[in-house]
């Protein structure tokens, strides 16, 4: 797990490593430019050798897609130009500039701003840079550089970028070089991703302790470029102490935080999902949610779809216990939920509703049934989210009434009706929007999907999602996800829904990785997403 800061926990974590702990600041700086020096390093190694440097990051949406040719960049005589605001961001770059000229790599540095407003530790690096006879200029000559150091703004950058700032970061942006944004890119809001104004056009960012906000989230993503995270000594003490909100999963998380599959278990130790989805037309979306859960590891699924589909689904998925809820609507709508429905419900640890559901009258009344489920994680995604906004819309229902068992899966688009908000105020805060709107749990779906605990749930944690790709924009991907989640849910009941959201979140993203590994991102289907699961699920 690796936790994300915005601008104040990073300002916190700096200031407690600093002022209460007592680590020098510019021990902390120190660090922070080796980090940086590392890996410039390593891509003027890669441009000294005439290498075509295509970042292959893209897969997590951390690339600015730029693939320089090997013809435009120079090698033997390769320089390095470092523009350096006046804060302890540009202190960073000029001592990076120093380090770099250390080790046998012609650099100069290009000072933006007023040097009376230079920070302390700014001052000094400017000394010890001068001290050694480091080169100054004062004009950013177009395509002169073969790398690009952007240290003008780092986690202090508080308003809109104008005047020489906007200028210096547009010249940048047109350059042929390689651009290195230090700890952030100039003009990414750290917390919200926005952009002040203009921002720098990064291939890569690297960045001190944890992960920011701002450059996770869009479009602050498509400014960062590659991201490498550098432990520079924050102590440990210092980030728990600030707690950061918001975190996200790598790899190994799956093996150490999900359900372990015990020795002496059977098929009713993962649970059970049931899956009320499908309506007369719309047999797959049913079908690719149960099959999620199945593969995502839990013990039994039951279905219960629309008589129409029963068979498709038996011959489809002959693991599944397959049910219908028409009978249920036999005496008319006059829908009092028994029989079959009732018993399911009883039966389920983990229910999914809404994947195909339609928004037919019995569609409505069974999700109006299921809104009144207490006691067991319920997922409610696609009609049933369009469902469950025509209720709040016409004043049947409140977001707010959704109690912490609930887990809404909604893409913009249906969180924009959820939440009586355009998609462009939703899109601007997914944090927010995943957190702030309701007491259940949110999975905001979109390129970064945002998952949050309500705005109740102590210490309740943002969940921002780095792994898959573009192949997961197809039809059905959405229901999959459903299962994926129920699947893990359903696995250990005592888990918060939000951690199973989370984990479905990751999974799902990390089988478009494991797909576009060997075949390409155009073809992946839902099935196929279906399929790769058992690739990315641990051993
Ligand atoms: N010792 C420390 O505190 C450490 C700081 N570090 C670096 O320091 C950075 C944070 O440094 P600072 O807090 O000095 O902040 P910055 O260096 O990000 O920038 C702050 C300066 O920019 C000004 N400013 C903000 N927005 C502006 C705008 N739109 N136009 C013009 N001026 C603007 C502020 O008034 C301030 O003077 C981090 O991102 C990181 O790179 C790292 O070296 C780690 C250790
Ligand atoms: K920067």
């Amino acid at each position: 797990m690796r936790y994300i800061t915005d601008a104040k926990e990073a300002k916190q974590i700096d200031n407690i490593s600093i002022n209460e702990i007592g680590i020098p600041s510019l021990v902390l700086m120190e660090r922070a430019a080796l980090g940086v020096v590392e890996e410039i390093e390593k891509v003027y190694g890669e441009l000294s050798a005439n290498a075509c440097v295509k970042r292959k990051t893209e897969d997590n949406f951390l690339n600015s897609q730029r693939c320089k040719k090997s013809a435009e960049l120079k090698n033997v005589n390769s320089k390095i130009l470092v523009v350096a605001g006046m804060g302890n961001n540009g202190a960073d770059g000029v001592a990076a500039a120093r380090m770099l000229e250390h080790d046998g790599i012609k650099t100069a540095i290009k000072l933006v701003g007023n040097i009376e407003h230079a920070s302390e530790e700014m001052k000094k690096q400017l000394e010890i840079a001068k001290n050694l006879g480091i080169s100054f200029v004062t004009d950013m000559k177009k395509n002169e550089y073969d790398i690009i150091v952007d240290a003008i703004f780092g986690i202090g950058l508080s308003r809109e970028i104008t005047g020489e700032y906007r200028e210096i970061i547009e010249k940048i942006n047109g350059s042929n070089s390689y651009i290195v944004s230090v700890d952030i890119s100039s003009g990414v809001d750290a917390t919200g991703g926005k952009i002040l104004g203009t921002a720098v056009k990064a291939d890569m960012t690297v960045t001190f302790g944890n992960l920011k906000r701002g450059m996770l989230l869009f479009p602050g993503a498509v400014y960062s470029g590659e991201i490498k995270v550098k432990d520079i000594g924050f102590p440990d003490k210092a980030v728990e102490s600030v707690s950061p909100k918001a975190y996200t999963f790598e790899k190994n998380d799956l093996y150490c935080m999900l359900p372990q599959r015990k020795m002496r278990t059977n098929k009713g130790s993962y649970g059970k999902v049931l899956v009320i989805a499908g309506c007369e037309a719309m047999c797959g979306a049913c079908y690719f949610s149960a099959a999620a859960a199945y593969r995502a590891g839990c013990g039994l699924v039951r279905v219960l779809t629309a008589k129409e589909n029963m068979q498709i689904l038996k011959t489809k998925l002959p693991e599944a216990i397959v049910g219908s809820y028409d009978e249920e609507f036999e005496d008319g709508i006059d829908f009092t939920p028994k029989k079959e429905v009732e018993e399911a419900i009883g039966w389920a640890d983990v229910i999914v509703i809404g994947p195909g559901l339609g928004k037919s009258i019995k569609a409505k009344l069974l999700v109006k049934r299921i809104l009144k489920v207490k006691d067991k994680t319920v997922v409610i995604d696609a009609d049933g989210l369009n469902i469950l906004a025509e209720f709040i819309e016409n004043k049947e229902h409140d977001l707010g009434n959704l109690g912490t068992n609930f887990i809404l899966t909604p893409h913009l688009k249906e969180m924009s009706r959820l939440a009586g908000k355009t998609t462009d105020e939703i899109k601007n805060d997914m944090p927010y929007y995943a957190t702030a709107q309701a007491e259940c749990n949110i999975v905001l779906k979109d390129a970064r999907t945002v998952v949050g605990e309500g705005r109740n749930i102590p210490d309740g944690k943002i969940y921002i999602n780095t792994s898959g790709n573009n192949a997961l924009a197809t039809g059905g991907s959405g229901d999959v996800l459903s299962g994926i989640i129920a699947g893990i849910a359903a696995q250990d009941i005592k888990m918060k829904p939000a951690l199973a959201a989370a984990f479905g979140v990751y999974v799902h993203g990390l089988t478009a990785e494991k797909y576009t590994e060997t075949k390409s991102r155009y073809s992946m289907t839902a099935s196929d997403i279906i399929d790769m699961l058992q690739d990315v699920m641990p051993r």
